[in-house]
């Protein structure tokens, strides 16, 4: 059968992992990445994909079965999301979690009017995690359910940090609340706030001349991303910056505990251990593309979201050796 063309646009973190993830599944070709830089400037993974000018992008709208974005959720994605959607079938891995109805609404009208796919969300976390979360409470109906990430590297968070006016380089860790954990897992359902889970630990390279104090308060009063958290910024130099946070590591689970009939303790627990978050985060949404492919060929069309994907949509392997897998 024919290769899914499928492409990468914007080329950072998640687009190299992408890159990769494409080379693993031989039923995809990736055709080409785009980029805003200077082309010249970009060096990929393998030199035989070429890499354009993101400002060509709809010249290449016959050569591209999916295109998948790997921009930035905070300012990247709400802009492309909407004006690719009118050229491509995509998926991205939009994560601004306050924001996920309004990026619906803004990618459903162009792809409804291109007759195109538009998959938002794709990840671990909107993604992995939001299926588990709702196989939790529909299958559970009493019980609580918990969201645990890192200790670990958020790339949106980071990106966010690298918007900063001010920032040169900056990533967030993310460190969930042990004790939280605890209570948790021996099954006390405790109301937990936002800020009695987690913290967040930034550590950023000033530009030249940036305020310490100014910078700070941009990140901690962040809405959505710090703003709801206890956060601390640390400034460091760019080689401690180059030579301890260069890794990607992160994780995390969703536990749903909850009673049955006759008051039945249940649990039911999906974690994820990544060496590299961004490496992961690319190979869902390498899947999610196959299945887009499949869903856009069939004729459907609009927004959609990781629950309006039938999940064996997702698998090179056809319905009826998905069958033979069933146990
Ligand atoms: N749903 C989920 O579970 C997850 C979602 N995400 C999302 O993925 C998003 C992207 O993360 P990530 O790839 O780490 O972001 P990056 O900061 O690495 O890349 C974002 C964009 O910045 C540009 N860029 C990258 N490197 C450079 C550079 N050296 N100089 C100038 N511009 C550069 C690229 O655009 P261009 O090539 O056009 O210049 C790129 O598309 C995050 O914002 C997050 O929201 C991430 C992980 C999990
Ligand atoms: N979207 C996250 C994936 C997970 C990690 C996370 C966090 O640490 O706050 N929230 O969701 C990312 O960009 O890494």
């Amino acid at each position: 059968a024919d290769q899914i063309r499928v492409a990468i646009a914007g080329y950072g973190n998640l687009g190299r992992g992408v890159e990769s993830a494409v080379a693993q599944n031989p039923d995809m070709q990736l055709v080409g990445v785009f980029s805003r830089r200077d082309p010249a400037s970009v060096t990929l993974l393998d030199s035989n994909v070429p890499v354009y000018p993101m400002a060509d992008i709809e010249q290449y709208q016959n050569e591209v079965d999916v295109m998948i974005l790997c921009g930035g959720s905070k300012t990247d994605l709400p802009e492309q999301g909407p004006y690719l959607a009118q050229f491509f079938n995509t998926v991205d891995s939009f994560d601004t979690h306050a924001k996920v109805n309004e990026h619906h609404a803004a990618l459903d009208e162009p792809a409804r009017k291109s007759g195109k796919v538009a998959l938002l969300s794709v990840g671990w976390d909107p993604g992995m995690f939001s299926l588990n979360r709702m196989f939790g409470e529909t299958i559970l109906p009493e019980g609580e359910t918990y969201t645990f990430w890192g200790k670990g590297l958020s790339q949106g968070h980071s990106d966010a940090v690298r918007r900063v006016s001010g920032v040169k380089k900056g990533v967030q860790y993310t460190l969930p609340s042990e004790e939280a954990i605890a209570r948790v897992r021996n099954g006390e359902q405790p109301e937990l706030s936002t800020r009695e889970k987690h913290v967040r630990e930034c550590f950023v390279v000033l530009e030249d001349g940036a305020d310490e104090e100014a910078v700070r308060n941009a990140i901690v009063t962040m809405p959505d991303y710090f703003e709801p958290f206890d956060t601390t910024v640390n400034f460091i130099d760019e080689a401690t910056f180059a030579a301890e946070h260069s890794a990607m590591p992160h994780g995390g689970f969703v536990i749903r505990s909850g009673e049955t009939g006759t008051q039945s303790k249940q649990t039911m627990e999906y974690s994820l251990a990544l060496g590299s978050n961004p490496e992961f985060t690319a190979s869902v949404l390498v899947a999610y593309a196959r299945a887009v492919h499949k869903m856009a060929s069939s004729g459907d069309v609009g927004a959609k979201t990781v629950f309006d994907v039938p999940p064996g949509l997702l698998s090179p392997k056809s319905p009826a050796q998905l069958r033979k897998d069933l146990l």
